[in-house]
């Protein structure tokens, strides 16, 4: 399968003046595979969203990032280049400006990659409003983002990451912040459009759960390195690592008497300790394995 992106060893660290540097992420390889949705899942911290920052250039000044290698449809590419690739945020807020309409955003976006007329622009948004699932397009782009819904503003918000034509679409939690109705919506848009256009996506969440029903592969993270990485049917089936299973295990059942599960922290922590290296399940299955086998709780 071809990959439309692939990185060898990337790190990220802070660089603050007159402060040793804090390695954030350790040497990570990441494929993502051409027309899929890739899962990327983690706890908080784990370096999800530094990783896609670093893929779509665009870490805060504060981090440095760097990489082995760098291919973008099997090609070289240099990392500080903007790559045909859109992501969307948890926060829809903080991408809009709240003192421009909805249209004003749209056109905007279209006429960077088009030329057009702001007529011809307008129209074309008013279709992709309703293409992702927005009633009354018209009136909306006329509207301000604080006069939408939260589950409105993340359509528009994928509209827009649309109108720029990306080859690869990140969303970064794109459902978080919603309630669970709306979410639901949101992610079947999500997968309707990855599927029509066979895009290349990565979504990133903390919820296994959403990984596992909306993706073709999965890669898992843990403190800044991936530690498990498949078909979402193989780490679904056959969890190697611990933090994985840890992680299905603390899946919410949707049964109302169900205690929360508490992640295992402790015998993690004793376990990363210890010297790893990939071992394989399959193909297209491997894991961070402990290079000698010890006893770690
Ligand atoms: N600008 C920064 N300076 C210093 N440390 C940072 C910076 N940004 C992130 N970090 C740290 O890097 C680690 C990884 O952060 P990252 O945001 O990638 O995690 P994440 O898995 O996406 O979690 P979340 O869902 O909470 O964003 C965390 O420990 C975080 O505190």
């Amino acid at each position: 399968m071809s990959k439309i992106i692939t990185i060898k060893n990337l790190t990220i660290q802070t660089h603050k003046k007159n402060q040793p540097p804090t390695e954030l992420i350790h040497g990570i390889d990441l494929t993502i595979t051409k027309g899929k949705i890739t899962g990327v899942v983690g706890e908080s911290g784990s370096g999800k969203s530094l990783t896609m920052k670093a893929i779509m250039s665009i870490l805060p000044e504060s981090l440095d990032a760097h990489m082995a290698s760098f291919r973008f449809n099997e090609e070289p590419v240099d990392f500080h280049k903007r790559l045909p690739a859109s992501m969307i945020f948890q926060d829809p807020m903080t991408a809009l400006n709240p003192l421009r309409t909805i249209g004003y955003h749209l056109v905007e976006v279209i006429q960077r990659f088009q030329h057009m007329s702001k007529r011809q622009a307008l129209k074309l948004a008013e279709a992709e409003l309703e293409k992702v699932g927005i009633t009354y397009p018209a009136k909306r782009l006329k509207q301000y983002p604080h006069e939408l819904s939260g589950g409105m503003r993340q359509r528009v918000m994928i509209a827009m990451a649309l109108l720029a034509k990306p080859e690869l679409l990140i969303a970064d939690e794109p459902t978080t912040a919603l309630d669970v109705t709306i979410q639901a919506q949101i992610l079947t848009l999500i997968k309707q459009i990855q599927k029509e256009e066979s895009l290349s996506m990565v979504l990133v969440s903390h919820d296994f759960g959403i990984i596992a029903s909306m993706c073709d592969e999965i890669k898992v993270m843990y403190q800044g390195k991936i530690v498990e990485e498949g078909l979402t049917e193989e780490v679904f089936a056959n969890p190697q690592h611990l933090y994985t299973k840890e992680l299905l295990k603390a899946i919410p059942t949707g049964d109302k008497s169900d205690k929360l599960y508490a992640i295992n922290h402790q015998a993690l922590q004793a376990f990363m300790q210890h010297e790893h290296t990939f071992k394989k399940v399959s193909p297209t299955h491997r894991y961070l394995a402990l290079t000698k086998e010890v006893a770690y709780d």
